[in-house]
């Protein structure tokens, strides 16, 4: 008989989200509790992260707020090993903490450059490399990494972002195969346009440019950062995607295919 595999449930796991204070960070912080899971959400403003911990603890899970800037590679180590030493065990890394603007590449100062790739690409490595070493001796655990479409089709006035998005990839490829035969899943998510007031403020920031983006997405609708966590659920759950690594899950509504000039299939009427 085919067996048919519960819901996720994380309880009695310990997961590590970065950028867990807002956004998506925050509701894959908050997906992971509801399924019973105790959570740690790193980033740099404490007042947003202690509001994420509070309402993750209202799913009875214990929940903590670590400031912590991701660029600071021993502070990082620090702070997983306290985690991993704290809990007895760390199963999940969600590497989703980015800072991004819209810039024409010739305009970019090296200190622009830097604070993304910094961020973005060099974070994720210290993150990964600290979270991975527990998850190693211990020969089980999932990292995810948030990303976006232009890592692989890159995207004009992105270009610190979409380089260091790209590094991420690669990244999870070379880990995943690195890791797969210990245990260890290194997967990526590529969320298309989410409502956060971060990327909102960051590339949407005034209503035409909104509705630009939104011209660009063939399902006609933003994301929201609850839907795409649900996607993140079921990267992190070992029963159910205990096989997939080294994987993308697009969850953009068809955004990076949606280059069509013919967008509906027909040429609109006439001969
Ligand atoms: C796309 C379509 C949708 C496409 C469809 C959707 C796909 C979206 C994919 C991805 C979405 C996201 O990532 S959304 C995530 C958005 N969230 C965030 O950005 C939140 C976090 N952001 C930040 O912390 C900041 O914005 C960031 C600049 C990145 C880092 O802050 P720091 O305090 O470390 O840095 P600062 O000291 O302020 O600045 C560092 C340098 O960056 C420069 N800099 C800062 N802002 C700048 C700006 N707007 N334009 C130019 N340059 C800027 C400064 O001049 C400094 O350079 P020097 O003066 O030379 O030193
Ligand atoms: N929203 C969208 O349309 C899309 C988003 N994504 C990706 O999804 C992820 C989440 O984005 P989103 O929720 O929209 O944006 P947010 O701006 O809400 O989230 C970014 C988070 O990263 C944290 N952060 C930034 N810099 C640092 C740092 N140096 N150290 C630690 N934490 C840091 C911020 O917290 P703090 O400022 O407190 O440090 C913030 O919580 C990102 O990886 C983004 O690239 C991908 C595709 C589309």
């Amino acid at each position: 008989m085919t067996a048919v595999t519960a819901p996720a449930d994380f309880a009695g796991q310990v997961a590590i989200v970065t950028g867990g204070g807002s956004g998506i960070g925050r509701a894959v912080a908050l997906r992971w509790a509801v399924g019973g899971g105790d959570v740690v959400v790193v980033g740099r403003r404490t007042g947003s992260l202690e509001e994420t911990a509070g309402l993750a603890e209202r799913y009875g899970v214990r929940a903590e707020a670590a400031a912590c800037d991701v660029r600071d590679a021993d502070a990082v180590g620090a702070l997983v090993d306290r985690v991993a030493a704290d809990h007895g065990r760390l199963d999940a890394l969600v590497n989703n903490a980015a800072g991004n603007f819209v810039s024409a590449a010739e305009d970019l100062s090296p200190g622009g450059w830097r604070a993304v790739v910094d961020i973005v690409l060099n974070g994720t490595f210290y993150c990964t490399h600290a979270a991975g070493r527990h998850m190693l001796a211990a020969g089980r655990g999932a990292v995810l990494n948030v990303i976006a479409s232009y890592a692989w089709h890159g995207h004009p006035g992105t270009v610190h972002s979409a380089a260091a998005k790209g590094g991420v990839l690669a990244m999870t490829r070379t880990l995943a195969a690195e890791w797969a035969g210990r245990g260890v899943r290194v997967n990526c998510l590529s969320p298309g346009p989410t409502e956060t007031e971060g990327a909102g403020a960051a590339l949407w920031p005034t209503d035409e440019a909104r509705q630009r983006v939104l011209a660009s997405v063939p399902a006609g609708r933003f994301t929201t950062p609850e839907e795409v966590a649900e996607s993140a659920a079921f990267l992190l759950d070992g029963r159910r995607a205990g096989y997939v690594t080294g994987d993308v899950l697009t969850v953009d509504g068809g955004q990076w295919l949606g280059r069509a000039v013919y967008t509906d299939g027909t040429r609109g009427g006439g001969a």
